[in-house]
């Protein structure tokens, strides 16, 4: 059974969690589709195996190089690819043509775009009208690092009610399901509860329809992670002392 858009929406109406991880290669994205993943996004999260410090440098040719990677190792998962910084805010064609590039030369069956004021869902409309499933991401968004940092959002009643209104806007400009980044777990429910689509939380509590984390940070391989990513093993460890052996046999001749 292939996972589309549709049995997403499905599942969030039957209580059935989604179950999310980003892959940036062919390997991890087959063992995480072998594994029954339900959806998995080639993130601009990309930066940490290219070692830049922050998703900015991301370019979409880089973001088109490991998703078609990714594509190749996915049976079952929905692929959903982010477009990374400055790929589609300048210009609804801009967007058109990003995201149009990552379907044709991926196979990806989705594009993800940060952010929720109404230019951004005017084209999230445009790019839904024109035949492109479309992710919403709100709360923290790290594109915009250099205006939000990476602190919790939606703490004020103000600012609660500004995410709350993105994602209704973005639910009605035609995105199939809404990232909800670091923010309170209570904002993230009155979200969930409200919008007919699926919320996808990460650092946002329980209570989203399903969550994601970054496949690296769960593993224990990224240099460092955010405070809610839960670690489940510590591959860091594991390579080093791996590594180690191997030296120490090879130096032993
Ligand atoms: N490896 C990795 N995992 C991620 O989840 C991730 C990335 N990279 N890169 C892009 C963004 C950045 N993310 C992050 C990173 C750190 C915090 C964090 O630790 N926040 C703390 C400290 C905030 C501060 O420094 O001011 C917090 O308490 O909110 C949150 C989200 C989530 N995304
Ligand atoms: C963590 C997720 C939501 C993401 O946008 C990424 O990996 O880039
Ligand atoms: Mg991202």
């Amino acid at each position: 059974m292939v996972i589309t858009t549709q049995q997403l929406i499905q599942w969030k109406q039957q209580g059935r969690a989604i179950v999310a991880l980003t892959a940036w290669d062919y390997v991890i994205a087959q063992l995480l589709d072998a594994a029954g993943l339900d959806l998995i996004l080639v993130g601009d999260s990309l930066a940490v195996v290219l070692g830049y410090n922050t998703t900015l440098p991301v370019t979409l040719d880089e973001m088109i190089h490991h998703a078609k990677a990714v594509r190749r190792g996915v049976k079952r998962a929905l692929v959903v690819v982010d477009l990374p910084f400055l790929t589609y805010q300048e210009s609804i064609s801009q967007a058109m043509h990003s995201a149009g590039r990552v379907l044709k030369e991926t196979g990806a069956q989705a594009v993800k775009l940060e952010g929720g004021h109404p230019s951004m869902v005017e084209t999230v409309a445009r790019l839904v009208q024109a035949g492109i499933p479309v992710m919403g991401h709100v709360g923290l968004t790290p594109q915009s690092l250099h205006q939000l940092g990476l602190r919790q959002q939606g703490k004020s009643p103000e600012a609660s009610e500004r995410i709350l209104n993105e994602a209704i806007a973005l639910e009605q400009a035609g995105v199939f399901s809404i990232v909800l980044e670091h923010i309170p777990p209570q904002l993230a429910l009155q979200i969930t509860q409200k919008l007919r689509i699926p919320t996808i939380g990460i650092g946002a509590g329980w209570e989203c329809d399903g969550q994601i984390l970054v496949t690296s940070d769960v593993l224990g391989l990224s240099e460092k992670q955010p405070l809610f990513a839960k670690v489940y093993t510590n591959l860091r460890e594991e390579i080093t002392k791996a590594v180690q052996n191997y030296a120490l046999e090879v130096r032993d001749r």
